[in-house]
């Protein structure tokens, strides 16, 4: 299982938390990254911790003010991307932008959904994976593999009916290794989550919960 942690924007040290993922991902050989905001990426890339913005725009160089370039991001030292989310809702056809832009640049690429539809319409798309996260539960205390289990089973289906080298992630209040491992059994291969690290007082041990049933 792959843990990718979002930090968004939330109030934390992006530093203390990448070093706690990059301590938690050596000790336990489980694959952690930290997507972290973008003026925040070389100093989370810096701590050696896999590294991940958290959305890159569809352009490329150019007169383009504002965007988050891909090929910025990638000098940067981060290695994949989050693309579209229920808190920065993309159109298609700007996700399929991003994820030529990541992928020019050799970024892994990850595209939230917020049901196993929208999980099928963008794995027509060919990301590496989709991430289906209900919005409804969204930094809530209740995990999506326990809430809403069956939305999990039919995101897996409808991203392997489409494009079976999709893999598919869950998240929304996903914050113990229980979570975790219901998440895996449901079909999962990763799970993103937010909240339960970020605004944790102590990340470092909920990250090695986390992991705790891997
Ligand atoms: O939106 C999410 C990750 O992108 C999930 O957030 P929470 O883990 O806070 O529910």
């Amino acid at each position: 299982m792959f843990i990718l942690v979002n930090l968004k924007a939330y109030p934390c040290d992006p530093v203390e938390i990448a070093t706690a993922a990059n301590t938690v991902a050596e000790s336990s050989g489980v694959r952690i990254a930290v997507a972290a905001q973008a003026a925040h990426l070389e100093r989370v890339s810096e701590t050696g911790v896999e590294t991940w913005a958290q959305h890159v725009s569809p352009n490329g160089h150019g007169s383009f003010t504002g965007s988050t370039l891909a090929e910025a991001v990638a000098d940067a030292g981060a290695v994949g991307t989050l693309i579209n989310h229920s808190e920065n809702r993309r159109k298609l056809a700007d996700i399929d932008g991003s994820i030529e832009a990541a992928e020019r640049v050799g970024l892994e690429t990850c595209v939230c959904a917020n049901n196993p539809e929208q999980t099928a319409a963008v794995a027509a798309l060919s990301p590496d994976s989709v991430a289906v996260e209900p919005p409804e539960l969204i930094g809530g205390d209740v995990s999506v593999s326990s809430a809403d289990p069956d939305i999990v089973k039919d995101a897996v289906s409808a991203a392997a009916a489409v494009n079976e080298d999709v893999d598919v992630f869950c998240g929304a209040g996903v914050s113990t290794g229980d979570d975790v491992v219901s998440a895996g059994e449901l079909g999962a291969t990763g799970v993103l989550l937010a909240s339960g690290v970020a605004k944790a007082d102590d990340p470092k041990a909920v990250l090695e919960d986390l992991v705790s049933g891997l």
